[in-house]
């Protein structure tokens, strides 16, 4: 009887906030932002607002999808991590079940809707994400090699190439070229996060970089992505996508990039500095994003 009483207690507290954390609202709003911008830099002209909605409601959907079951999956890894214990299943706000139906029900629904008002296209290549998120990342490479994030992050740099097929319905070098700018960045903004929380990844046996090869060795990945990140940035400007708007401001953001890398490679046993260059990672992609559209469009009216 008394275990009965939790299991209601559990029940009866739930609320969509937990639904909603299932879904990491906030990368999956970053995500967004690319996918838009994507939408925005495949034509001259402004999509139609309603293929723009549809577009980003088919794609949070399915990432919010993808993110929850990674939520169930990596329920034994994220009660061990002091940054993932308090999410919805380690702290027993919902059970597996509860999760995983969620998941496939806006899975199904967003894959749908790509599907039959936005194109097939679009819709395979999300649900390829979805996979490459949920299931490749999350149950094999996550806990098989220290690589997870670098063969993993393909997935989640697919938002901006999915924006452009959305528009187009073809897969085209300029919109690959916008997923290859997120697949760089992955690498040091997730590395730095690692760093600063090492020790949860020791606890829970994850095989991330810093844990199987050292802090030291990490560092230099950081540094060398960076450097790899930087010049995968002047790609628009150079196949002539983007002008010099974006290119002034991605310099700035570049310079401000290697800084951190640079500071990361000499901080020592200091964890604050890692993660204020996770930080930065967030604001830096936010704002390359926003140059982009800018750019894209005062090219036009000026
Ligand atoms: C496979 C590739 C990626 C990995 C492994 C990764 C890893 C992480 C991790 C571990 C966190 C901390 C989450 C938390 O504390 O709850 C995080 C946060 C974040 N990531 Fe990533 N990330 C990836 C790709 C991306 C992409 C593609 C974007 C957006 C374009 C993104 C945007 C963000 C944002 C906005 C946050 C902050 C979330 C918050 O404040 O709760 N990440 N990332
Ligand atoms: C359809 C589509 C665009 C799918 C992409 C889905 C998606 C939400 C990707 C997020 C990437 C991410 C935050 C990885 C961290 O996972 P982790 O498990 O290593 O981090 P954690 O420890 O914070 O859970």
């Amino acid at each position: 009887m008394p275990a009965r009483k939790t299991v209601e207690f559990v029940h009866a507290s739930v609320t969509w906030k937990d639904y909603l954390e299932l879904c990491k609202p906030r990368v999956v709003a970053v995500m967004l932002l690319t996918a838009l911008v994507g939408m925005g830099l495949a034509e001259d002209s402004v999509p139609p607002l309603g293929l723009i909605l549809l577009t980003m409601i088919g794609i949070a959907l399915a990432a919010g999808s993808a993110a929850a079951v990674n939520h169930v999956m990596d329920r034994h890894i994220d009660e061990h991590m002091a940054r993932t214990r308090g999410r919805p299943l380690p702290s027993g706000k919902l059970n597996s079940q509860q999760a995983l139906v969620f998941a496939a029900a806006i899975g199904i629904a967003g894959i749908s809707l790509l599907a039959f008002w936005v194109n097939p296209l679009t819709a395979w290549l999300t649900l390829l994400s979805l996979i490459g998120y949920a299931v490749v990342y999350t149950v094999f490479l996550k806990r098989a090699t220290p690589q997870n994030i670098v063969i993993g992050g393909v997935a989640g740099a697919s938002p901006p190439l999915l924006g452009w097929t959305a528009v187009t319905g073809a897969l085209e070098p300029n919109g690959l070229l916008l997923m290859l700018i997120i697949f760089a960045w992955t690498p040091p903004h997730f590395w730095a996060l690692c760093i600063a929380r090492k020790e949860d990844y020791i606890r829970a046996g994850v095989p991330m970089l810093p844990v199987t090869h050292g802090e030291g060795f990490t560092r230099l990945q950081i540094m060398l992505y960076t450097l790899l990140m930087i010049a995968t940035t002047a790609l628009p400007f150079l196949t002539g996508m983007s002008g010099l708007i974006y290119l002034t401001g991605i310099s700035v953001l570049n310079l401000r990039f290697l800084h951190w890398a640079w500071r990361v490679m000499r901080a020592g046993d200091n964890r604050q500095i890692p993660m204020q260059m996770f930080r930065y990672s967030i604001t830096y992609i936010m704002l390359l994003f926003a140059l982009l559209l800018l750019d894209h469009y005062l090219k036009f009216t000026l």
